[in-house]
């Protein structure tokens, strides 16, 4: 194991673990989402690139990754300062940033965001989905790819001394590419050399995590050190639900504040609203699964943001923990969601 053990690594350097605090598992500060821009049906066309401006707000938010301003994150560092200012205010205290190559991301400004807000900032590492794959790094081998991963945490990522904390969100389709599968064997690989967290993000098909967890166990990875991300929008049978838990990953529902009617990545399911996601909360936890859950907002795009009517980062604080409190979930079983699972997950072996 590597020098880290015990300690939670941020972007300002290590932190003890008893310093999170309430923790946002998956959330994006800043990025770039252009490689997964949707296009409209005929006659839409022009709201592509309508102003961000209130009489658009609700078709931005019915149809996020259709309007190109939108997926741009990356120009409204201000406004997220903002968010994260609140956030502490609101009593949160750490978020996981999983930001990975291929769709921006900006370690410097990270830094930056964490000193102006003390609010602790853990980085991603590693590679996104095979649409953002260079050709370059298409060549690398599964010992490259690790190499680079590993050296992200232990020296700096982008050319910058600044340390990611995880690895991930690892991105993968549905099927899951042959460039993709090395990437998350790399990530097995810089797991076990490393004992660190790592998180992925799985193809829109109930088949994908049980894959994906299958593909990292037989790399040698620590499935038990593993988030599996956006299962709000992957599994939504019940009995399906529950033997993809029992594998022993994390299960992240982190998609709150996400109410849209049609999901344009996937037709075919109806996205959950935000009380469906606290009734699986519920449903997992009287199933015996409250030390593996963890939950974020995954924002992604401006819409998310409160400066564009968005909900922001402290909607799961404000609005989501009084809810689930509502709905028979104790305090105990809170805190376990937003601290204590966060600080195992983070802890480095
Ligand atoms: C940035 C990112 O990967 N977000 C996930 C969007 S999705 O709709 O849940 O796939």
């Amino acid at each position: 194991m590597s020098g880290l053990s015990g300690k939670v690594q941020t972007v300002l350097g290590l932190v003890d673990p008893s310093q999170l605090g309430r923790t946002l598992t998956h959330e994006h500060l800043t990025m770039n989402y252009d490689c997964c821009f949707c296009p409209v049906s005929p006659g839409e066309e022009a709201m592509t690139t309508a102003p961000m401006e209130m009489k658009n707000v609700h078709w931005i938010q019915q149809n996020p990754y259709s309007h190109r301003e939108n997926l741009v994150l990356s120009q409204e560092t201000e406004a997220v300062r903002e968010e994260l200012l609140a956030f502490k205010k609101a009593g949160g205290g750490t978020i996981v940033e999983n930001t990975t190559t291929g769709i921006a991301r900006n370690l410097p400004v990270l830094r930056q965001l964490a000193k102006e807000t003390e609010v602790h900032i853990v980085a991603g590492a590693g590679y996104y989905l095979d649409v953002t794959h260079s050709a370059d790094m298409r060549k690398m081998t599964v010992e490259k790819l690790t190499d680079v991963i590993v050296n992200e945490v232990l020296h700096g990522a982008d050319g910058t001394d600044i340390r990611c904390g995880v690895i991930g969100e690892i991105g993968t389709s549905w099927p899951i590419t042959d460039s993709e599968k090395k990437v998350l064997c790399a990530a097995a690989h810089a797991q076990t050399q490393l004992g660190c967290p790592v998180i992925i993000h799985p193809g829109r098909n109930s088949a994908a995590p049980k894959e994906i967890v299958r593909i990292l166990q037989e790399a040698g990875g620590d499935v038990s050190k593993t988030v599996m991300s956006h299962i709000d929008r992957t599994i939504y049978d019940p009995t399906e639900l529950l033997e993809f838990a029992k594998l022993g990953s994390y299960i992240e529902y982190d998609l709150f504040g996400v109410e849209m009617l049609n999901y344009a990545f996937n037709t075919s399911v109806d996205m959950p609203s935000d009380s469906q996601r606290v009734q699986a909360l519920a449903y997992l936890i009287k199933e015996g699964y409250e030390d593996k859950l963890v939950i974020a907002h995954d924002v992604h795009t401006k819409n998310r943001l409160t400066k564009y009517g968005g909900h922001g980062y402290s909607h799961i604080l404000k609005n989501i923990v009084p809810k689930m409190l509502s709905r028979g979930i104790t305090q105990n079983q809170v805190d376990k969601i937003l601290i204590d699972n966060p600080k195992k997950w983070l802890t480095f072996k």
